[in-house]
């Protein structure tokens, strides 16, 4: 008996591993960006996007395995991301979806130059296919959305997960999941405690891999 699993396709392998050893130098790119005048937070959305336009910040790569995992599970018809980047995430969703043998990515990214690299990315591994970049904020890309939204990744700016979750909320069926990365980090606390406070209608738990995601039901 064979076994299909597209993320140990050499050429998603390669790939994969080439992107994360690049963003093992991530400490190195982000070096004197929290110095610029006012700092990080006190830039907008795009600034932030482009100032960071060298720096992956990808899921871990058990995080990519337990995205891979619960599309593989769900089966959903539309996957939507929040946060591209170069496409480490993406790639992990795409293989589920290219082995589901059903459903597409639709992944947004503010930067420019990290959305023609994420591009490239998924030509290079042959799955552009089933992936849609859309360039562009979240807040406005997603908003056109011409389908449910079946699976959510949430892996943009932290304090924007949750006003891109309200905007998807009425494309989420009864059962949809919503995974959103990085639990420790401050901006996803308004985040955190609208997903687990019951009368906002989800079911949610952290599931501990390298970094934290929260994993939420709608009810
Ligand atoms: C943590 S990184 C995403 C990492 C990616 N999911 C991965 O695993 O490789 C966050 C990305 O979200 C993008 N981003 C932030 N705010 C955004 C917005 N409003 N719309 C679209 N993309 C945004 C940033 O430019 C950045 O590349």
């Amino acid at each position: 008996m064979t076994f299909t699993n597209t993320l140990t396709d050499p050429r998603v392998g390669t790939t994969l591993s080439r992107m994360f050893a690049a963003a093992a130098d991530d400490d190195f790119a982000a070096a004197g960006i929290a110095d610029r005048p006012g700092g990080f937070a006190a830039m907008s959305p795009q600034e932030q996007a482009d100032a960071a336009a060298r720096i992956y910040m990808p899921i871990s790569a058990a995080g990519g395995q337990l995205l891979y995992s619960l599309v593989r599970a769900v089966r959903p018809a539309t996957v939507v991301e929040f946060g591209t980047s170069f496409g480490i995430s993406t790639l992990h969703l795409a293989a589920a979806v290219r082995d589901n043998g059903t459903g597409r990515v639709v992944s947004t990214e503010l930067n420019a130059d990290k959305a023609a690299a994420a591009r490239r990315a998924f030509a290079e591994t042959g799955l552009d296919d089933v992936v849609t970049v859309l360039e562009g904020d979240a807040r406005e890309t997603l908003a056109d959305l011409d389908a449910g939204a079946d699976f959510v990744l949430l892996d943009g700016w932290k304090d924007l997960c949750l006003p891109v979750l309200r905007l998807l909320e009425p494309r989420l069926a009864p059962g949809t999941l919503v995974v959103a990365d990085d639990v420790e980090l401050d901006g996803l606390r308004p985040y955190l405690d609208y997903v687990r406070d019951p009368a906002n209608g989800y079911q949610s738990v952290t599931f501990p891999v390298e970094d934290g995601m929260e994993i939420s039901c709608r009810l």
